[in-house]
């Protein structure tokens, strides 16, 4: 790491604040450009993905997942009925999170050519960036040409009555837990809402899903909350929909938490989680400093600049496109090679649709893959959001279990995908897939609409015998008529 008294001067062509995998990927293209880069970060460098978010959550459903796969595969199921060895498990989160130490990405950041400041950093004027460190000492560095604002987001907590009190949990507990809570209340139906059900329902846990709209997931397509509830449900878990919680309290220090909803029903549960959506890290970031409004999401154009900037840039969560860490991976790939271009005069900039200094994709082919059992994946628009966004489109649905390579992969498989086509250029605006072992599917769908690959030659594109992609030659079937 820097030594920061070694530092000659504050002054870089590219100053990035937050460490997560964006700010990662924007001081790796920076570096990859030849301009000098200082990456300030005030936690763990890997940011919430690495410790708090993806990685810990994935390493805790892929058993949950893989138990529920094996118990409908005919000659194995009767060995896997067991209990899931909890203790392994986490073991293997906390192998996954690095135990939340960060030197491994301390040592990748490093042997890119970037410089580490570990401190807060807030913005202090045009260009200028200020670091904190923990014991206080303040740095000052200038950038040249960009400062990368890539400080993510973090877990809102609705202001109920008694909420300071209960310690409620939120991604961050959920994802990092040292021992399953015996009865766990979820509030919110999203993704984080749907995934930590499945983790703590599969590790023993009572889950209840407090849920104040009709469905889960209600971003995707309807049937992938439908199926996803039904699943959790013959799990065991018992879902509420239409119901908000009013008031929370616990029993002394270590008591029991009572959750008060708005139809009178009192639930009791040994944790309460708070899976109610994401606030942007930007509140004690200097955004007055610049003329912004602290605690905004910043909103940017297609090569990650905010709006009336010609030096700042937000990349990310923080930006509120798309929050997800592969997309705001290639946001970074996008930003990271719009700085250099814009520094070095070359080449010219391309921020046309799909050009390389524009996130095009943010706008058309998002993919997402909910990680729970069944599997939720999608791509692109719903068909409401294609509808409302003006489109003339058929969406055109499959039953996945009418497909060999599903009959195959589990017993009494039950899924469906759907293809939402735009009738007049005819390419797929969105695609979903709901069912066991579908997430690696999603990709083929992504290449089909970040690629606007027309229909007629989608069916030239022959997926294998027997495997589950048969279901795309279904759904062009049913298409063609
Ligand atoms: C439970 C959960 C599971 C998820 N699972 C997935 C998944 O499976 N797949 C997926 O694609 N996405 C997933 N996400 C979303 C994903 O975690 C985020 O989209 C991703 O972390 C965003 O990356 P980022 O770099 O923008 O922000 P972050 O990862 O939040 O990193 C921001 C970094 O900036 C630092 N920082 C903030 N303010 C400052 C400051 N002032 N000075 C210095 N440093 C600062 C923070 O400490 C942090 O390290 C999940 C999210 C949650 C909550
Ligand atoms: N596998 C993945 O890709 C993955 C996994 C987890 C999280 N993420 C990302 O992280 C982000 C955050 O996830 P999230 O689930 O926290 O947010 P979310 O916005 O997806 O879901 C939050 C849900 O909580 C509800 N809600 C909000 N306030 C509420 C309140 N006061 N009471 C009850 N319900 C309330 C909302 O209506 C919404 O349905 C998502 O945008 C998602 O893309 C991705």
């Amino acid at each position: 790491m820097t030594d920061l008294d070694g530092v000659k001067s504050g002054e870089y062509d590219v100053v990035v604040i937050g460490a997560g995998p964006v700010g990662e990927n924007v001081a790796d293209r920076a570096r990859a450009a030849g301009l000098s880069t200082a990456v300030i970060e005030s936690e763990l460098i890997g940011g919430e993905c690495s410790y708090w978010a993806c990685m810990p959550s994935k390493a805790l459903l892929r058993p949950v997942v893989a138990r529920a796969d094996a118990r409908r595969v005919a000659g194995l199921s009767d060995a896997v009925q067991g209990p899931l060895d909890v203790d392994a498990v986490l073991a293997h989160r906390d192998y996954e999170t690095s135990h939340w130490k960060d030197d491994g990405q301390v040592g990748w950041l490093e042997s890119i050519g970037a410089d580490i400041y570990r401190g807060k950093g807030r913005l202090t004027g045009v260009r200028q960036v200020s670091v904190t460190g923990a014991d206080g000492t303040e740095r000052h560095l200038t950038a040249r040409h960009a400062v990368a604002v890539c400080t993510g987001s973090r877990a809102v907590v609705p202001s109920l009555p008694g909420i300071a009190d209960v310690r409620p949990w939120t991604s961050r507990e959920a994802t990092s837990a040292k021992e399953v809570p015996g009865r766990l209340v979820v509030v919110g139906g999203g993704v984080v809402g749907v995934e930590m059900a499945t983790v703590w329902q599969g590790l023993g846990a009572e889950v209840t899903m407090v849920v104040r709209g009709g469905q889960l997931l209600p971003r995707m397509e309807p049937f992938a909350g439908e199926l996803v509830a039904e699943a959790l449900t013959e799990a065991g878990a018992r879902i509420l929909t239409g119901v908000s919680t009013t008031a929370v309290s616990r029993a002394g220090h270590d008591g029991p938490v009572t959750v008060e909803l708005d139809d009178g029903e009192r639930l009791e549960a040994d944790e309460i989680l708070f899976a109610t959506g994401r606030a942007p890290r930007t509140d004690d970031l200097g955004l007055d400093t610049v003329g912004l409004e602290p605690g905004s999401w910043l909103t940017v154009d297609d090569s990650c600049r905010v709006d009336g900037s010609d030096w700042l840039y937000a990349v990310g969560d923080v930006n509120h496109r798309a929050l997800l860490t592969h997309q705001g991976k290639y946001q970074a790939r996008i930003a990271g090679a719009a700085i250099a271009a814009r520094a070095q005069g070359t080449p010219p900039m391309e921020t046309d649709p799909w050009g390389a200094h524009a996130a095009t994709a943010d706008h058309a082919a998002v993919p997402q893959v909910v990680f729970t059992d069944p599997e939720a994946a999608s791509v692109g628009l719903t068909l409401a959001e294609a509808e409302a966004a003006g489109h003339r489109v058929r969406a055109v649905d499959h039953d996945l279990a009418a497909v060999a390579g599903s009959g195959l992969y589990a017993k009494g498989y039950k899924g469906r995908a759907r293809m939402v086509v735009d009738l007049d250029r005819r390419i797929l605006l969105g695609v979903t897939f709901v069912g066991p072992g579908i997430g690696e599917l999603l990709h083929s769908a992504t290449i089909a609409v970040a690629g606007e690959v027309p229909v007629e030659r989608l069916w030239h594109a022959v997926p294998a015998y027997p495997t589950i992609s048969e279901v795309w030659l279904r759904l062009l079937e049913s298409f063609r008529g």
